[in-house]
C-alpha cells in the first residue's frame, strides 16, 4: 500500500530525500498550500501524513473530516500552528522534533543579546549609509551582568549555559524545574516578580499558552530596571508589544530584540518593528543549515517509521511506542480492545467510569496504551467517527467517562491479568483477561465468576441456577436452531448456586433460540456478544 505524504513548508533536501527513498511512500511537495487553507484541506483528503514547519496552519477546520490523514509531523518544536485537540479528536497523531533546533535557537538568542548590547544593527546601518560615527553606539558588556531566563527548558538552559560562559549571573523561573535542579545548572530559581528588578537582560523561552501570553506586560515592564534589555526568541505574544513600545519611549526599557511575532508574518508597519531601540529578525531562531537538516531528517524518519512501521516517537498527543514495544504489547492491546467491546455489549445503562487493574507481568508494560486500547473497544461501536489509540482517551473524557488504571506487579491468580471494571448507572461490571501460553487471549473472569473462555467470534453468555441437565439443555437448544457450539465454559461460586456460562458459537443464534432459553426457569439471563474473529486486529494494530 502506498502512503502519500504532503510537505507544505520548506524542508531541507536531506529530509525530503529520506521520504523519497522510502519504498511505498509518495511525496508531494507544495509550499503554496501553506497559504491556501481550502486547497490544503482538499489535498489532505488524499494524504496519509503531512510534514510542516511554522508556516502551515493546521486549524480545526482544515483537519475536520480527513479520514485518510494519520500523522502530522512538525519539523521543529512549536505545535501552536496545529490545532492539537482537533487532531486528537480525529485520531491523528501529532509529532515534533524537539531537540533538533535547540542549539541554533540558543545561539540566535545570544546573537540578539550581543547585537542589542553592542548596537550592531544600528552601527551597521550607519556605516553603510556612509557615516563614521564611533560615539553614538557605545554598548554594554555582558560579563558581570544578570540574565533572567523565563522558561528553563531545552533552549532556556542552553542559553543559560552560554550566558554563564560570558560571565553572566543567571537567574530564572520555570514551574517544572525545581530550585535544586536549577542550582545544579548554576541558576538561581526565583519568582517572576523577583526576577524583574534584578535582571539586566531578560529572555523568554516558554511556549505561548494562555498563562504565558503577555508574560512580559506593562506590570512586569514597570518593575524592571530602566537599563533592561529584553529578548524574545520563543513565540510572538509572550511580550506585550504595545506595552514594550510605550516603555521604550518612556525610557523605562533600554532595548529589545524580537525574532517572533503574533501573527506571522506581522504587518510591516508594526511599531515594535520600526522602533530604533528594537532589533528584529523574521523568525530565524531555527534557521541554520545544521538545525534545518537535523529537524528535516528527524521529521522524515518519524513519518516513515509511523506510516510504515507503526512507531510513535515524540508524539504530543499520545504515549511513545516503538516497534519492539508494539510487538511486546500487541496481544495485550488486542485483549483490552476485546474486553472493551465485551463491556460495550453487556446489558447495561450508560457508562459513568471505568477502571483497569493490571496484575503481574502486564503491570511492567506500557499500560497507558493498553488502557487506550480498552477505551477504543468500549466506544467504537457507539461512535460514528473512527476511534483509535490517539483519540480514544480524549473521546472518553469528552463524554464524561473517566477511565483510570492501577498496577500491581505481584501476580494474583494469574501470572498476568488485565481486569476491567465498568460502572454504569445500574451496576459495576467486571471482566478480566489473561494470556494463555503467551499467545492465546482468554476471558478468565466475568462478574465474580472465574472461567476460561475464548474471546473471539460469537459468545453466548448466560447466568443460571447450577442444576443437572442445564448445560445439556443449552446445547440442545442451540443444536435445535442449527447453531454449533465450539467451546463451552462454566463458572460457579458453589455447587447448586448461581453460575455463569460462556459458550463460543460458530454462528449467531436466532432470536427464537434465545427465547427458548428464557423459557427455562433455571436460565436467569442470556445475551449474545459479538467479538472479532481470532487474529482480527483493529486497523490501528494492523502494522
Ligand atoms: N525562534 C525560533 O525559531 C524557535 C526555535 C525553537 C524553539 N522556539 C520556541 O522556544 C520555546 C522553547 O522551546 P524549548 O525547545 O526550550 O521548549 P521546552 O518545552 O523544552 O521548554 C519550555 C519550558 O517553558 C516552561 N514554561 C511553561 N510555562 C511557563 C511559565 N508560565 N513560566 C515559566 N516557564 C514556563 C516549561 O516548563 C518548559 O520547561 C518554544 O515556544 C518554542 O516553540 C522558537
Ligand atoms: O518552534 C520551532 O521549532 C521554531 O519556532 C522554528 O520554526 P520554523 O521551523 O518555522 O523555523
Amino acid at each position: 500500500m502506498s502512503h502519500r505524504v504532503l510537505v507544505t513548508d520548506k524542508l531541507a533536501e536531506e529530509g525530503l530525500a529520506i521520504l523519497k527513498a522510502e519504498p511505498g511512500v509518495e511525496v508531494v511537495v507544495d509550499t503554496k498550500l501553506a497559504k491556501d487553507p481550502a486547497a490544503l484541506k482538499e489535498a489532505l483528503r488524499e494524504a496519509d501524513g503531512i510534514a510542516i514547519r511554522s508556516g502551515t496552519q493546521l486549524t480545526a477546520d482544515v483537519l475536520e473530516g480527513q479520514p485518510r490523514l494519520k500523522a502530522i509531523v512538525r519539523a521543529g518544536v512549536g505545535v501552536d500552528n496545529i490545532d492539537v485537540p482537533a487532531a486528537t479528536r480525529q485520531g491523528i497523531v501529532v509529532m515534533n522534533t524537539p531537540g533538533g533546533n535547540t542549539t541554533s535557537t540558543a545561539e540566535h538568542t545570544m546573537a540578539l543579546m550581543l547585537s542589542l548590547a553592542r548596537n550592531v544593527p544600528r552601527a551597521n546601518d550607519s556605516l553603510k549609509s556612509g557615516k563614521w560615527d564611533r560615539n553614538a553606539f557605545t554598548g554594554s558588556e555582558l560579563e558581570g551582568k544578570t540574565l533572567g531566563v523565563v522558561g528553563l527548558g531545552r533552549v532556556g538552559l542552553a542559553v543559560a549555559r552560554r550566558a554563564q560562559g560570558f560571565g553572566m549571573t543567571v537567574i530564572g523561573y520555570d514551574p517544572l524545574l525545581s530550585a535544586e535542579k536549577a542550582q545544579e545548572h548554576g541558576i538561581e530559581s526565583l519568582r517572576l516578580e523577583e526576577i524583574w528588578p534584578r535582571a539586566d537582560f531578560i529572555t523568554v523561552h516558554t511556549p505561548l499558552t494562555p498563562e504565558t501570553r503577555d508574560i512580559i506586560g506593562a506590570k512586569a515592564l514597570a518593575a524592571m530596571k530602566p537599563t533592561v534589555r529584553i529578548i524574545n526568541c520563543a513565540r510572538g505574544g509572550l511580550v506585550d508589544e504595545a506595552a514594550l513600545v510605550e516603555a521604550l519611549n518612556a525610557g523605562k526599557v533600554a532595548g529589545a530584540a524580537i525574532d517572533v511575532f503574533d501573527p506571522e508574518p506581522p504587518p510591516g508597519d508594526l511599531p515594535v518593528i520600526k522602533h530604533p531601540k528594537v532589533v528584529v529578525t523574521p523568525h530565524l531562531g531555527a534557521s541554520t543549515e545544521e538545525a534545518q537538516v537535523s529537524v528535516a531528517v528527524e521529521a522524515a524518519q518519524l513519518l516513515c517509521n509511523f506510516l510504515k512501521r507503526g512507531q510513535v516517537k515524540f508524539a504530543v498527543n499520545m504515549p511513545a511506542l516503538d516497534r519492539a514495544e508494539l510487538q511486546d504489547v500487541k496481544l495485550y492491546l488486542d485483549m483490552a480492545w476485546r474486553l472493551g467491546m465485551l463491556h460495550a455489549q453487556m446489558d447495561r445503562g450508560s457508562i459513568r467510569n471505568a477502571r483497569l487493574i493490571y496484575r503481574g507481568e502486564v503491570a511492567a508494560k506500557n499500560t497507558k496504551l493498553i488502557t487506550a486500547s480498552f477505551a477504543a473497544g468500549l466506544m467504537e461501536s457507539s461512535l460514528d467517527e473512527p476511534v483509535n489509540l490517539v483519540n480514544a482517551m480524549s473521546l472518553a473524557r469528552s463524554r464524561g467517562i473517566e477511565i483510570e488504571e492501577s498496577s500491581a506487579e505481584a501476580p494474583g491468580d494469574f501470572g498476568t491479568m488485565v481486569q476491567t471494571e465498568v460502572t454504569t448507572e445500574r451496576k459495576t461490571y467486571v471482566a478480566a483477561g489473561t494470556l494463555f501460553g503467551k499467545q492465546f487471549i482468554r476471558l478468565v473472569r466475568l462478574g465474580s465468576y472465574l472461567l476460561d473462555a475464548h474471546m473471539d467470534g460469537t459468545l453466548l453468555v448466560f447466568t443460571h441456577h447450577d442444576r443437572p441437565g442445564l448445560i445439556g439443555f443449552i446445547g440442545r437448544t442451540m443444536g435445535d436452531h442449527g447453531v454449533n457450539i465450539a467451546q463451552m465454559n462454566v463458572g460457579r461460586e458453589a455447587p447448586g448456586g448461581e453460575a455463569i456460562g460462556v459458550v463460543n458459537l460458530d454462528s449467531v443464534p436466532p432470536p427464537e433460540a434465545l427465547s427458548a432459553l428464557g423459557e427455562n426457569p433455571n436460565v436467569l439471563s442470556s445475551s449474545v456478544i459479538k467479538l472479532p474473529e481470532r487474529g482480527a486486529l483493529p486497523p490501528w494494530l494492523q502494522l
